[in-house]
């Protein structure tokens, strides 16, 4: 399924209404990385962010490394970024807040 693509200012502005987000590749997707005490609780985030992404139908590209999980946002289907990844972004945020 087709999803538009956001021009690189509209991403700009969403970016600068995030927290701690960054262009990664080129600017094709937004990344993130987040940190915690310990495994146990990374490992809790991760399973919040997995239902959220079930929810959206939008799934992140991430890896984690103990308390670390990286987290790189983009949308396939627009080959880059999307109105999508900004959202997502914006609902991991509001599940830390
Ligand atoms: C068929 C299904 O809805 C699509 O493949 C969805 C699933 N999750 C997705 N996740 C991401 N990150 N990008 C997509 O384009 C995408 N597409």
């Amino acid at each position: 399924m087709a999803v538009e693509g956001l021009t690189r200012s509209d991403a700009e502005e969403e970016l600068g209404t995030l927290n701690g987000w960054a262009f990664t590749r080129g600017g094709d997707a937004i990344g993130r990385t987040f940190q915690f005490d310990d495994f146990s609780e990374a490992f809790a985030f991760m399973a919040r962010v997995a239902l959220l992404a079930e929810k959206m139908d939008h799934h992140p590209e991430w890896s984690n490394v103990y308390n670390k999980v990286d987290i790189e946002l983009t949308t396939h289907d627009a080959g880059g970024l999307s109105l999508l990844d900004m959202k997502m972004a914006r609902a991991i945020e509001e599940l830390l807040a």
